[in-house]
Order: structure tokens, then C-alpha cells, then sequence
């Protein structure tokens, strides 16, 4: 009798890890079949000096000293010198639970998990995106998924009211968190954080939750391409698996993964709206080949109409409108593959 219970118990083991990977592989896109061509004519980026990269702390904020009399001034100080120097870092004791996290995070392997036809049809809008459809060669190719949705319908991500309650809860905090940091990194230019609290709103601000599937080319392919991202800020929240590099002073560095701590960057309009001072960096995703990797942002973005402007003269970039900066970011990504980003806005 007990051997016969071991028996089933095993095929049902094997049974599941079977579902599982066929789970796996019937959600994940189809990069090979789809980009077959550029395989094909490898012109590959396997430059090993451009994949070089060193490991390194990145500055580590600790959010409570905001809440104290005594280090509350050193505190900011810290935030606008990140900004300042490296355009990166990471915050702890920032306010959002350890466990709504892994909420999230749950509920965001279980949105991949789904046929990848399902996830094509159910987001035909262009919240479901996948690869680069841009790409003329393997460098351009992303090996990755992403849901990227405005924080006012990402509610429609999720299937239960469970789930629904998961984003909301995460956006709130997320928001709460953006506006202090937003906060801080005006006061740091001497200027108000209304202007950009007030014209970045849950229709206009980005949530974007990632996946990077293992990838069998690794050296071949990034998980993300290098780019800068065009808000004013991003929060970063990302699983232990390495694979984040920023670009610092020419050098590619790793992020490690801090499982407390959440990662903030500045955008290009901040470094336009604080003339130069807060660099927006360059970063990529590295491709996996044993392990997949997941990741959500969320991107501090104001409305089409919104015009970014520096106080401080001489200005380096003339003043423009968020919306005509998406548009020329999307065009030259149409015709040259790459962003060219704020040195086509030059004063
Ligand atoms: O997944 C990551 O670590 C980075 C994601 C990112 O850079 C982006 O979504 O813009
Ligand atoms: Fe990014």
C-alpha cells in the first residue's frame, strides 16, 4: 500500500514538474522563431570589452533619517549628492512592507505564467510588449516581457479584486515615495516639487512590471538594451538575480541586489529640469542563461503637455513638451534603432 502511494506521489511529481515547464515554455515569447534572421547573420555584440562591467555598491540611502530632527538635513543632502554623482541609488527603510512586495511579486510571475497568445490578445492596447520589434540586429534585441501600463488602469492587470487591491497598494506607495524624493531633489535645486507632483499623475505616471525569461545567448543578447529612462524619476524594484548595469563614467557597473533595498534613478527630465545637475545614466539588463529575472518600475511621468524647463541660466536644453520629447524619442528609435534622448533638445 505504501509503495503504492510512493508510486503515485512521484508521477504526480513528475507530472507537475512536466505542467511546470510546459507552463514555462508555452508563456514565454518566441525570440528565436521570431528574430530567426538576426540569429541567422550573427554580426553579434559579443565584444567582450563592451561587456565588461565591475561590481559595486551603489550610494544606500536610509530613508528613516528623514524622520529624525538631527539627520534629517544630512539625509537630503545625501539624496541630491547621489543625484548629483552618480545618478543612481538605493533607499532602505523606505516605508513599503517587505510583504506587499512579495505580493506583488507573486502576483506578477502568475501574469507571465500565462500563454504568451493569451497575453498578445488580452493586451492588444500595447501594454503587453516583448522583444524589440525595432531591432535590425542582436545588439537591439531585448530578451525580455514587460506589462507597461499608466498607474490609472493597471487595476486592469489584475483578474481578482485580490490582486487589484495588490497594485493599488503598491501605486499608493510607490507615488507616496516618488513625491518625497521629488521633494527633496527640487529643494536641492532650490526649487518646489508642486510643478512635478502636480503634472505627474496617476494617468500620466508608468508602472512597468518586467520579466527576463533565461536566455540561451547570453552573450549574445541583453536582457534590456542600454538606455536612459524618459521621466523624472524611476523607483526600481528588483528580484536577487543579477543582471542591472549603469554605465559610470564610461565604465559598466553591477548592481547587486539588495533584497531590502529599492533603487532610484534619475530620468531625463530631471536632468533637463535641474540643467544638468542630476544625471539621467545610462543602464541595461544583462541576459540570464540559467535564471529568469523579474523586475517593476515605476516612472515618475507628466503629461503630454508639460513643459520641461530649467530655472538656471544659461540653460542648456531649450524648454519642451514632455509629449514632443516622447515623439522624437519614438521616431529616431524608428529610424536609427537607437534613442538619441536630450542632446537632440540642446539650447
Ligand atoms: O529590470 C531592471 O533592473 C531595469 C529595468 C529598466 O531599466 C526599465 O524598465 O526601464
Ligand atoms: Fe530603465
Amino acid at each position: 500500500m505504501e509503495i503504492m502511494r510512493i508510486v503515485s506521489e512521484a508521477k504526480e511529481l513528475d507530472q507537475a514538474a512536466v505542467d511546470h515547464s510546459a507552463t514555462v515554455m508555452d508563456s514565454n515569447p518566441p525570440f528565436v522563431a521570431t528574430y530567426k534572421s538576426l540569429f541567422s547573420s550573427r554580426a553579434s555584440m559579443n565584444h567582450e570589452a563592451e561587456l565588461l562591467a565591475v561590481e559595486c555598491d551603489l550610494p544606500l540611502v536610509d530613508l528613516s533619517r528623514l524622520n529624525s530632527k538631527l539627520e534629517a538635513k544630512q539625509c537630503k543632502q545625501d539624496i541630491i549628492t547621489a543625484a548629483t554623482e552618480w545618478g543612481f541609488f538605493q533607499i532602505v527603510n523606505h516605508g513599503v512592507s517587505n510583504s506587499l512586495l512579495a505580493r506583488l511579486r507573486r502576483q506578477q510571475v502568475k501574469m507571465f505564467r500565462q500563454p504568451f497568445k493569451k497575453k498578445v490578445l488580452d493586451f492588444s492596447d500595447d501594454s503587453y510588449r516583448w522583444g524589440t520589434p525595432t531591432a535590425t540586429s542582436l545588439k537591439q534585441l531585448s530578451w525580455s516581457e514587460a506589462y507597461h501600463i499608466p498607474v490609472s488602469s493597471a487595476n486592469k492587470l489584475a483578474r481578482t479584486s485580490t490582486n487589484r487591491c495588490v497594485i493599488e497598494e503598491f501605486s499608493a506607495a510607490m507615488a507616496q515615495l516618488a513625491n518625497q524624493l521629488v521633494d527633496t531633489l527640487a529643494e536641492g535645486l532650490g526649487r518646489d516639487g508642486t510643478y512635478i507632483k502636480e503634472n505627474c499623475t496617476r494617468n500620466s505616471c508608468y508602472l512597468r512590471l518586467n520579466h527576463y525569461p533565461s536566455c540561451p545567448l547570453p552573450g549574445e543578447v541583453f536582457g534590456l538594451v542600454p538606455h536612459t529612462d524618459s521621466d523624472f524619476l524611476t523607483i526600481l524594484c528588483q528580484d536577487t538575480v543579477c543582471g542591472l548595469q549603469l554605465n559610470k563614467a564610461g565604465r559598466w557597473v553591477t548592481v547587486k541586489p539588495n533584497p531590502n533595498a529599492l533603487i532610484v534613478n534619475i530620468g531625463d527630465l530631471f536632468q533637463a529640469w535641474s540643467n544638468g545637475l542630476y544625471k539621467s545614466v545610462e543602464h541595461r539588463v544583462m541576459s540570464n542563461p540559467h535564471l529568469e529575472r523579474f523586475s517593476v518600475a515605476y516612472f515618475v511621468c507628466p503629461s503630454k503637455e508639460t513643459l520641461i524647463q530649467s530655472s538656471a541660466l544659461p540653460a542648456i536644453y531649450r524648454k519642451f513638451s514632455f509629449g514632443e520629447y516622447r515623439l522624437q524619442v519614438q521616431q529616431d528609435v524608428r529610424l536609427t534603432g537607437h534613442k538619441v534622448g536630450l542632446t537632440r533638445f540642446l539650447a
